[in-house]
């Protein structure tokens, strides 16, 4: 499948490369960036760890799908979080909105990606809670219109990947 629609999601699990490869497929595409975690840290003035720890997770999700509602509206590649894909209203806007990517990875990649960093509430859990959280999104992630497998692959690989998608 090609695409032409400029609003591109990249979806995918923690560590998957959303934020790393999005910021440099946007720059190849002459398209801006929005990375939700970002903008959801910027509106509420909180990391996501704080949100998190003063408010839930309940309520980070509900801050994730009013942030993806306002940035929906944007011609731009938007680095998704990796719990996005787990509400259908939210896959529903991003598949009418745009073109939806899956960067595709095995856990035991994404575990050693994720597993020292601070930055990820739920990362920091038991290794097996985590692989049965990757296992049980895998379905919402596969709904994507495109899977691009980054297995092995370095950022730069994956942009190029992605840009052969691309009409021109
Ligand atoms: N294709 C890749 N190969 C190796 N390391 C990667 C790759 N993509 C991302 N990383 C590294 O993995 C970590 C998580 O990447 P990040 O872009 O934040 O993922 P996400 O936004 O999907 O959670 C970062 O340290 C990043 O440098
Ligand atoms: O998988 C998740 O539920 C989350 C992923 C994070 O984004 P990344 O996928 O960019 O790490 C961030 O949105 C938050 O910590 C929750
Ligand atoms: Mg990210």
């Amino acid at each position: 499948m090609k695409t032409s629609k400029k609003t591109i999601y990249l979806t995918g699990f923690m560590g998957a490369g959303k934020s790393t490869v999005g910021k440099l497929l946007a720059q190849k595409l002459g398209l801006g960036f929005i990375d939700l975690d970002e903008y959801i840290e910027e509106k509420s003035g909180k990391t996501i760890p704080e949100i998190f720890t003063d408010s839930g997770e309940a309520c980070f999700r509900n801050l994730e799908s009013e942030a993806l509602r306002e940035v929906s509206v944007k011609t731009a590649v938007i680095s998704t979080g990796g719990g996005v894909t787990e509400k259908e209203e939210n896959r529903k806007l991003m598949k009418r909105t745009g073109t939806v990517f899956f960067l595709d990875a095995p856990f035991y990649v994404l575990y050693e990606r994720i597993r020292d960093d601070k930055s990820r509430p739920l990362a920091r859990g038991e290794k097996e809670v985590l692989r049965e959280r990757y296992e049980n999104r895998r379905p919402g992630y596969e709904w994507a219109a495109l899977t691009l497998d980054t297995k092995g692959c370095s950022p730069y690989e994956v942009v190029q990947k992605a840009l052969q998608h691309f009409d021109e």
